[in-house]
């Protein structure tokens, strides 16, 4: 019997002992330390980095999803198996959000329950061509909430982390964002996304357009959405922006700037949601406010709408990275 169907059994006799357990469960939880499993997380991200270093040196067989520009690899797919089942084994009732998953056709369904968000391997395109930032992504959330968040940098090295009140680090050193108020003063970076069609490309040069003409200080791109964050909770670069993402990309980012003393918002100006593809985080937040009154967004289906389409792999060839590369059967090119 579901725990919906338990609730409308006791809601019907009114009894508040169910309401009463919830309550309990959201008390508990906010009680909870999830310290021993960040620390797991950290351990698996560890190891899941040397899957990824062996990797980013030899050659990929890659495929594309939703456009052109979207990548995947076997390593991607790999990695995100290797986390999740070395998290089922110690924590078997906990739930996931898994990139590769959905993109295998899993339904992305946020509940009040523990759940890690992972991204396998933010900033595939780079690791495809051996550009040399790429990351691993590892949020955990309960009651909707992040509690903690993890991105390794793992050809830099640098394991950002933070849990939920307790601050933000880089490979254990503390973490602070510029504190920078004044726009013209500030370093942006942002990210031109996988897609290709005319509307997001038109917004997203129309606002790079605007916000260099405010001016603002330059305007970076990494290629990896977790990354540029981190570099905001650093102090290195002091606005991050971007529609088109996902809550993969960003979930362990965002809380790492905030607790960096950073601000975390909708590129509306509302409050931060991590399902609707849309983010402005900052060291301030006039710099927050200065941007999304400069940028517009293009219409993004939510991550958690049920009707997203999951973007499932297809065997195809990919960019040449200027590796050798040579055709298989079936169209399938290894980089
Ligand atoms: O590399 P993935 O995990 O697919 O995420 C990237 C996304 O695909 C790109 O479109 C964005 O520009 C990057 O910022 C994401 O990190
Ligand atoms: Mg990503
Ligand atoms: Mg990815």
């Amino acid at each position: 019997m579901s725990l919906e169907e338990l609730h409308s059994i006791f809601s019907v006799f009114a009894l508040p002992i169910f309401d009463l357990s919830s309550n309990i469960l959201r008390r508990t939880s906010r009680m909870a330390d999830w310290t021993e499993c960040m620390n797991y997380g950290i351990h698996i991200a560890r190891e899941a980095r040397e899957v990824i270093l062996h990797a980013f040196r030899i050659k990929k067989a890659v495929m594309l999803k939703s456009s052109p520009a979207d990548l995947v690899t076997e390593t991607d797919q790999r990695v995100e198996r290797m986390l999740i089942s070395a998290i089922k084994a110690k924590y078997p009732h906990h739930k996931f959000i898994g990139e590769e998953s959905v993109a295998a056709g899993e339904k992305l369904i946020l509940t009040d329950s523990p759940t890690w968000i992972i991204d396998p391997i933010d900033g595939t395109a780079n690791f495809v061509h051996r550009f040399p930032f790429v990351a691993i992504s590892i949020a955990f959330a309960v009651n909707k909430q992040t509690e903690f968040g993890i991105v390794y940098s793992c050809i830099e090295d640098k394991l950002y982390s933070a849990q939920r009140g307790r601050g933000a680090f880089c490979n254990d050193i503390p973490l602070a964002t510029s504190g920078q108020e004044d726009i013209t003063k500030c370093l942006l970076v942002t990210e031109i996304g996988a897609e290709r069609d005319q509307l997001a490309l038109a917004t997203m040069t129309s606002n790079i357009h605007r916000l260099l003409e405010i001016p603002v200080h330059g305007i970076r791109a990494v290629g990896t959405a977790a990354v540029d964050m981190c570099l905001i909770s650093t102090g290195g670069a002091d606005a991050y922006y971007h529609i088109g993402m996902h809550c993969w990309d960003i979930a362990a980012s965002a809380l790492i700037v905030s607790e960096a003393g950073g601000v975390v918002i909708d590129t509306n100006g509302s409050e931060f949601d991590m399902m609707a593809r849309r983010v402005i985080a900052a060291s301030s937040m006039s710099v927050a406010r200065r941007i999304a009154q400069a940028i517009q967004a293009f219409p993004c289906e939510r991550d958690d709408d049920p009707r997203a389409h999951p973007q499932k792999a297809q065997i195809e060839h990919s960019t040449d990275s200027g590796n050798d590369v040579h055709k298989k059967a079936g169209g399938h090119r290894r980089l």
